[in-house]
């Protein structure tokens, strides 16, 4: 079977050939590449001199004693070592990107909310200055919860990098595409896939094709994982082949450039004189990477009933209590319905856990009309929700053949954490201050009499 006769796939691009410009298949692998040959060394990491005088640097994603199963770091051998810059830190003001606790008198987040897509703004903005934050949870200072942003961009980065050490950032295009010029190498992105930038990954991030909208989910927690897939076993749902980590590639470029640094919620930045994107060979299993979201493989309900949606887990980052994420990234795509007897769209539902959904193509069956592509609801920590009126009636008086729901892709951050709506969420971004009215006309049905209604 190839990329396009794929059930439910779109037909796709290539990658992008060429030198340095292809990807390593594998989640979690121990990768090893090489833009030069003879660049990296074998055997030792600290050789007394690097080939090509090169520096070697340790970038360690996780402690040095965490466990060996989950212990990460990349070994980078660079042109210069990465804290060689010419300026101390000055703090930056990005107004819009938001950090956990940011917790507003007079902003209420109990309730159900929904927004249409933010829309592009008409000043030129970057991956920094686009980045419009939409929701907080936990702490950014004690490594626990995220935050949901949307992106506009519209610009590309020029002599300007970026690294978080608050967080990894996990991105999901909606619209354009966009390209990450990372220390370990390059990854292109557009709607359909995602990216996984480390935490304290330097980075730039280019336009490929603008404009470009779409979602980050701004982990400040444990790194995500794929989830355990249990008695489902060794295949299906996300498989680790189809993750994809971007090879060596440097740039030797000697101009004025800015690093900023998001640190402890807050934003610095400093000079140097060189691209930071100068590491010429890398091995380790610490690594950006890339996912393409036609290939998730969903399993589901092949008699009856609607499972919890736990089974479209994609990744999830765990929060230290067992089974109860910090974030799980939940994936809802084109499928199959066949369950009998059932009514099928998601059930009415009251969650521990906070919810928030986009939408990046398609309708999806819980919400025929409102949640549109580029759109975002949310359904905070123990706030009922479930189909509005129009799939409610519709499902429980559907004919109940075998169903396909083609052309949908909608995604959902949950977190243990209640999830804070932020000012730019709450009075700035397209609000439908009527969207709980799609509850509002269920009828009541009971007479007290027996029998199906
Ligand atoms: O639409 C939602 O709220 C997400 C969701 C989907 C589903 O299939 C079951 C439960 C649930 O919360
Ligand atoms: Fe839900």
């Amino acid at each position: 079977m190839t990329q396009q006769d794929r059930p439910g796939g779109l037909t796709r691009a290539a990658s992008p050939g060429g030198p340095h410009r292809g990807y390593m298949p594998g989640f979690g692998n121990d990768f090893e590449t090489e833009a030069l040959p003879g660049a990296l060394p074998q055997g030792m990491n600290s050789p007394q001199k690097c080939a090509y005088g090169l520096y070697g640097e340790q970038l360690s994603g996780t402690a040095f004693t965490a466990p060996s199963h989950q212990n990460e770091r990349t070994w980078c051998y660079r042109i210069r070592p990465s804290v060689k810059h010419s300026r101390r830190y000055a703090e930056l003001d990005l107004p819009y990107w938001r950090s956990a606790p940011d917790i507003r008198p007079g902003i209420v987040s109990l309730g159900q909310f929904r927004w249409d897509p933010v829309p592009m703004e008409d000043a030129p903005l970057t991956w920094l200055t686009g980045m419009r934050t939409m929701t907080t949870a936990g702490d950014v200072n004690t490594q626990t919860g995220m935050a949901a942003h949307i992106y506009l961009v519209t610009r590309s980065m020029e002599d300007a990098y970026f690294y978080s050490a608050d967080s990894e950032l996990l991105v999901v295009p909606q619209e354009g595409r966009l390209r990450f010029c990372t220390e370990l190498g390059v990854i292109d992105a557009g709607p359909q896939d995602i990216a996984l930038i480390p935490r304290g990954m330097v980075y730039r991030v280019e336009v490929l094709e603008g404009p470009a909208r779409g979602f980050v989910c701004e982990n400040y927690g444990q790194k995500f994982d794929l989830p355990g897939r249990g008695p489902i076993g060794a295949n299906c749902m996300a498989n680790r082949r189809d993750f994809k980590t971007p090879v060596a590639a440097f740039e030797d470029r000697e101009v004025p450039s800015t690093v900023t640094v998001k640190w402890g919620g807050r934003f610095f930045v400093t000079e140097i004189g060189q691209s930071p994107l100068d590491v010429v060979a890398w091995h380790g299993n610490y690594a950006p990477c890339k996912y393409d979201l036609s290939t998730y493989c969903p399993v589901g309900a092949v008699l009856f009933d609607h499972p919890d949606p736990s089974i479209f887990t994609v990744l999830t980052a765990p929060s230290g209590v067992p089974g109860t994420a910090n974030i799980d990234f939940v994936l809802f795509r084109e499928r199959w319905l066949v369950a009998e007897g059932t009514f099928r769209p998601p059930w009415y539902h009251r969650n521990v856990m906070s919810e928030l959904m986009g939408n990046i193509y398609g309708q999806y069956d819980a919400k025929p009309q409102g949640f549109v592509p580029g759109g975002m609801s949310l359904h905070n920590m123990m706030l009922p929700h479930g189909p509005d009126r129009e799939a409610f009636e519709g499902a429980s008086n559907a004919e109940l053949n075998p169903q396909k729901l083609d052309n949908t892709m909608s995604f959902m951050f949950e977190t243990r954490f209640p999830q804070h709506l932020t000012e730019f969420a709450a009075k700035e971004a397209p609000l439908q201050d009527d969207y709980i009215d799609c509850w509002d006309s269920l009828e009541k049905k009971f007479d007290g009499t027996p029998g199906v209604k």
